[in-house]
């Protein structure tokens, strides 16, 4: 009934990735994108998560493993509200995503893997950070000194350092039209 009175297909978009893959950018594209065509959402990501809900946790693996399992159930909450949430988390291990998956009615849950290479965000440096980790003053950055184990069998893949945000953003789109939730029948 919440989902019909959204008008919308509820489901979450699990971006992962490195820090400077491009998850913020892709992320904000595309809910932009959705609310030009009238769709209801939510982003989840380090701006409006690790400053509130998840304030009191730092980057060691026990940290990350307990942040990205309160993002994947208020995302989970989001979608019974009706939402289609956006989360873009480094959610760097196999296992987090796998138990976020699992939260989320078959086929409603789209791991999108944003698999630039390393090389490319070192080089990208938005931050600062790869700067700091090499030069020893960041513990346990992803990529660096902390793992990244790289998703299985994501539902899609983007590199963008080969892909620009426009193609990216339709690519999303269309998986979004896949399972119902963008459509000419939805659109406001
Ligand atoms: N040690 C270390 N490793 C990786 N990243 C670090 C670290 N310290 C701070 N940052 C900044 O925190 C952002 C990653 O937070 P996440 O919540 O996405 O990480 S995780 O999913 O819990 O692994 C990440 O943001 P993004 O660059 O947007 O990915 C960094 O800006
Ligand atoms: N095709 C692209 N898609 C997304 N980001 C891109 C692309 N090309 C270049 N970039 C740049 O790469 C950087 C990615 O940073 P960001 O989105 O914050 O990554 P993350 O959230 O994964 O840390 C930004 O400076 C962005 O402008």
């Amino acid at each position: 009934m919440r989902a019909a009175a959204a008008q919308q297909v509820p489901v979450c978009i699990w971006f992962t990735g490195l820090s400077g893959s491009g998850k913020s950018t892709l992320a904000n594209a595309l809910e932009l994108e959705l609310f030009r065509r009238g769709r209801r959402t939510m982003l989840l990501d380090g701006d409006n998560v690790r400053h509130g809900l998840c304030r009191d946790l730092g980057m060691d693996d026990d940290a990350r493993h307990e942040n990205i399992r309160r993002v994947a159930e208020v995302a989970k909450l989001m979608t019974d509200a009706g939402l289609i949430v956006i989360s873009a988390f480094i959610s760097p291990f196999v296992r987090d995503r796998q138990i976020a998956r699992e939260l989320f009615i078959a086929g409603r849950f789209i791991e999108v893997y944003v698999e630039t290479p390393l090389e490319v965000c070192v080089q990208r440096d938005p931050k600062q950070l790869y700067a700091k980790a090499l030069r020893g003053e960041i513990k346990n950055f992803t990529g660096i000194d902390s793992s990244y184990e790289p998703p299985l069998a994501p539902e899609m893949r983007i590199d963008t350092s080969r892909m620009g945000l426009e193609e990216a953003v339709a690519n999303l789109c269309a998986a979004l039209e896949r399972v119902g939730s963008l459509g000419e029948s939805l659109a406001v």
